[in-house]
């Protein structure tokens, strides 16, 4: 009795086949190239009870990658050092050359994904600031730790495992630069680090959107403001930064700090206001004065976990000429204020891009 016709062709491929051949090869992982640039995820304690007292920037990349022989298993990577710093020590122009890397590697043909090991300090600027600047699709993935390799649950090698298979994965392309912190993956945009003790460390205030679990990405949501290559801003044609300072709104505020930014040369100044972006009497006067000597006055409100400064609520911002941060706290308002400055100095256009990132 003749086989049916699915069988009997399997059974001639089967003998075609030179002895040891597979029938079908396996899928060949995706090569994902990781960009170290310290932070406590290559930190060092004297201990193991040493969660929160050790260096950070310790541990070169190519022994942080040994570390987890698990990557393989997700993908085929390699390390390069770029950095080995404490992410509070960052630097604009560390910021641009970390950047032009990210996009370098990104029209690679032998580079399907970039991730990018970090401290948990300035993660979000940075994360934020490759969203905005890095024209591709392919997945680009920042990731840190809140305890060193050292400690007892350390988190790291677990973060970057899951950072490795996000980057791996074809369906994190196209969504923005992403952050994976104990499962969780967000958008660059959104997160913040929000407690300082704890490695559920990262919160976006309107969601993750997804989560890395055992290697596989699942995912909920997807951002919808501008980001990579639908970015005005391209970090292949940015070598300068211009000074964009931060100073806090209080009880009993003085206008000096602001005073002593601009006289130092700044081209913005981020103000990290009460509640709604709100600015004290006793400084909205040097504020006007600032903004009639062309340093543009962007409301932003010190309030975490959430929200957003709405224009001319209170204050007269049509009346000023002040520009409102929406829902970017100070940090990522001075980086997206930064890019909008390299492209334009008129008040309303730089509104107009607070509402588009
Ligand atoms: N958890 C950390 O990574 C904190 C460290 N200070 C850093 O940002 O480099």
């Amino acid at each position: 009795m003749g086989l049916p016709p699915a069988q009997e062709a399997l059974a001639q491929m089967s003998a075609q086949r030179a002895p040891g051949a597979s029938l079908a090869q396996p899928a060949a992982k995706a090569r994902v190239v990781i960009l170290a640039t310290g932070g406590t995820i290559a930190g060092a304690g004297a201990s193991a009870a040493n969660s929160a007292t050790y260096q950070a920037a310790k541990v070169p990349v190519d022994k942080l990658l040994a570390s987890v022989p698990e990557l393989a298993n997700v993908a085929q990577v390699r390390g390069e050092q770029v950095f080995q710093i404490a992410s509070e020590s960052f630097t604009d122009a560390q910021l641009l050359q970390l950047g032009k890397r990210v996009s370098a590697l990104s029209k690679q043909a032998d580079v399907d994904g970039i991730v990018i090991t970090h401290g948990t300090d300035t993660l979000e600027e940075t994360a934020y600031f490759l969203n905005l600047t890095v024209h591709t699709s392919k997945p680009v993935v920042v990731v840190g730790s809140m305890r060193p390799g050292t400690a007892l649950s350390a988190d790291g090698a677990l973060n970057l495992y899951n950072a490795v298979a996000t980057a791996a994965s074809p369906t994190a392309g196209g969504k923005g630069v992403l952050v994976v912190m104990n499962d969780e993956i967000h958008t660059g945009r959104d997160v913040s680090k929000s407690i300082n003790v704890r490695t559920e460390a990262f919160k976006s205030p309107w969601g993750a959107l997804g989560m890395a679990v055992e290697g596989q990405t699942y995912w909920f949501r997807a951002p919808v403001k501008r980001h990579t290559v639908h970015s005005e801003f391209d970090i292949d044609h940015i070598d300068h930064l211009p000074q964009v300072e931060i100073a806090y709104g209080y009880g009993n505020a003085s206008p000096t700090a602001y005073q002593a930014f601009a006289a130092s040369g700044a081209k913005a100044l981020i103000h990290a206001g009460t509640g709604n972006g709100s600015v004290s009497s006793a400084v909205v006067p040097a504020l006007r004065e600032l903004r009639a000597k062309g340093i543009h006055i962007i409301r932003s409100s010190r309030v975490v976990g959430g929200g957003f400064v709405i224009r001319n609520a209170e204050q007269p911002d049509d009346q000023y000429d002040w520009i409102v941060a929406h829902d970017l706290n100070p940090q990522k308002a001075r980086i997206l204020a930064a890019l909008a400055l390299t492209k334009t100095n008129d008040a309303q256009v730089i509104q107009r891009i607070f509402m588009d990132y």
